[in-house]
């Protein structure tokens, strides 16, 4: 691998127009922003074709990363088997899971729909290869998990483009890591990040799903906004 020196630069790297969107543009990246799901029980059965996923993988490649480390893959599973051994996994962790909630919440988060593995055409597993860049990399030195931050990144940035693709995402966290590892037969300095179902879909919901079913709801934002240090509400 070549070493950067400070000779390298050559600062002859195109430079974009960095002025706002047209108002269209600007309203088309918050609809994006505004309108994504997470997805769970919409998906239609229609494939994805190969340049739609490509694009959403390159929209994911494109995210920032600490130290431009890329510390990302992406495992692309189409294969029923695959699927059904992650619907297994899902449904003994969930089955944990759902034990370990006060018994009162027990009923409803037994009827929420927290995945759609199996009905959805790809699952898209995003790991984070910890040895990517090299045991230094800039910005990650002192604050390792940097590189799991920065593959969530690629997740956030794939998720915006399959809305705008009309494609839904729903992402499966009800997991053991150790299964995804047997499952994906990852290697040790490699972690899972986000196991991902995508398909298309033709409706979605206008509000978080666990909000319309009343599990939970969003906060309002101006409770969450801090003047100058922790705790210090403007209201
Ligand atoms: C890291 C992480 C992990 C999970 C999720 C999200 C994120 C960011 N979400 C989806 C989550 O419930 C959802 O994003 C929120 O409820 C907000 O809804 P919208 O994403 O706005 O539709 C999620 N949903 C689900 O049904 N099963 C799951 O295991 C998970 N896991």
């Amino acid at each position: 691998m070549s070493v950067a020196t400070s000779e390298t630069f050559t600062a002859e790297s195109p430079i974009l127009p960095a002025g706002p969107f047209e108002p269209a543009e600007r309203e088309a990246v918050y609809r994006a922003i505004h309108s994504r799901r997470d997805v769970r029980s919409q998906f239609t059965p229609r494939p994805i074709d190969e340049a739609t996923l490509r694009r959403l993988l390159m929209a994911a490649h494109h995210a920032p990363s600490v130290g431009l480390s890329q510390p990302w893959n992406f495992i692309v599973i189409r294969s029923d088997e695959v699927k059904a051994r992650a619907h297994a996994a899902f449904a003994r962790a969930s089955a944990e899971a759902c034990a370990m909630f006060p018994e009162a919440q027990r009923p409803l988060y037994s009827a929420l729909k927290l995945e759609g593995i199996l009905q959805a055409p790809v699952n898209l597993c995003v790991t984070c290869d910890h040895s990517r860049g090299g045991p230094v990399v800039l910005g990650r030195t002192h604050q390792p998990e940097m590189d799991l931050f920065s593959t969530v990144c690629a997740v956030q940035n794939l998720w915006l483009a399959a809305r705008a693709e009309g494609i839904g995402v729903g992402w499966v966290s009800i997991f053991h890591r150790e299964d995804l590892r047997d499952i994906l037969g990852l290697p040790d300095h490699v972690s899972p990040v986000a196991w991902l179902c995508l398909g298309h879909v033709d409706e979605l919901y206008a509000e978080p799903e666990l909000q319309v079913r009343g599990w939970t709801r969003r906060l309002p934002l101006d409770d969450l906004i801090y003047h100058e240090g922790w705790g210090q509400n403007a209201g």
